[in-house]
């Protein structure tokens, strides 16, 4: 489904943010994609639903190569993946009904199917009582179910879903996972970027971890440690460099 190849990725003149990324994603995967802040988890995911190209390497997408397909075959290729973005981007002029119809009635859907379908997945993220509000008046976690909701609604090929549970409590975040495993089910290849380890230890699936720039598979939950304590020394140096904490004042 895709294959990345000694993918090396930075944004202008800036340092390389990705260095050497190789990975296959087999049809009907499921992944979790985990490292720290600012490793570069989104950057690959935009490199996945081809919002940037590579700097250099190879990406080969619904097997084919992303470098020989023709600039106007591209929205095609992007119909066929789901992104739940960082920042939602959701319409603001448009109810969440509409913002998550308008995948189905761009592609020409029947009104009542539209109607049917549209109000049963709002119903199940929790939002029934919320269909007709505008993206402002919703809170960040009714805005980040609108927004998964929207992605799932066309049942992609592919979904992208980038810290899709990073606005939301456990109990919602726990659902909306059951919400990508039932897609993965019917067929969907599902990468999710996250930092939240229980989820992860939760769920089970395999782990891709972004570090310095590159991608490891991980398939033993019991790396997490390891590849956390790495992350902490990466981000912040070790245990011995932490700051005094200040005297509480009295
Ligand atoms: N548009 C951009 N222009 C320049 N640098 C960028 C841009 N987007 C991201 N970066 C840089 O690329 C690096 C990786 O960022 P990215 O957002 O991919 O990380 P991340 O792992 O998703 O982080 P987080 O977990 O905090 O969301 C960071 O150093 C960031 O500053």
């Amino acid at each position: 489904m895709i294959r990345f190849e000694n993918v090396g990725m930075r944004y202008g003149t800036g340092p390389e943010v990705l260095r050497d990324v190789t990975f296959e994603l087999k049809a009907g995967a499921f992944h979790f994609l985990v490292g720290a802040s600012g490793a570069g988890k989104s950057t690959l995911l935009k490199l996945m639903y081809l919002a940037h190209r590579p700097t250099r390497g190879l990406i080969n997408i619904f097997d084919r190569n992303l470098a020989s397909i023709p600039r106007e075959e591209l929205p095609d290729i992007r119909q066929r993946i789901g992104v739940v973005y960082q920042d939602f981007r959701l319409l603001n002029h448009l109810s969440a009904f509409d913002n998550v119809a308008l995948p189905l009635r761009v592609n020409g859907a029947r009104e009542d199917v539209v109607q049917k379908h549209v109000g049963e997945l709002l119903g199940w993220v929790g939002l029934a009582d919320h269909i007709n509000a505008l993206p402002p008046t919703l809170s960040g976690g009714q805005k980040q179910r609108v927004a998964i909701a929207r992605a799932v609604i066309s049942r992609p090929s592919l979904l992208l879903a980038d810290e899709p549970t990073g606005n939301v409590d456990d109990t919602i975040a726990v659902r909306l996972l059951y919400l990508f495993e039932e897609l993965n089910r019917m067929g969907t290849t599902v990468v999710i970027a996250t930092h939240n380890k229980s989820l992860v230890d939760r769920f089970k699936h395999p782990v891709m971890r972004l570090g310095d720039g590159q991608v490891r598979t991980e398939e033993d939950e019991a790396d997490w440690g390891a590849g956390l304590r790495r992350d902490a020394e990466a981000s912040f140096g070790t245990k011995g460099d932490a700051p005094t904490v200040p005297p509480r004042e009295l």
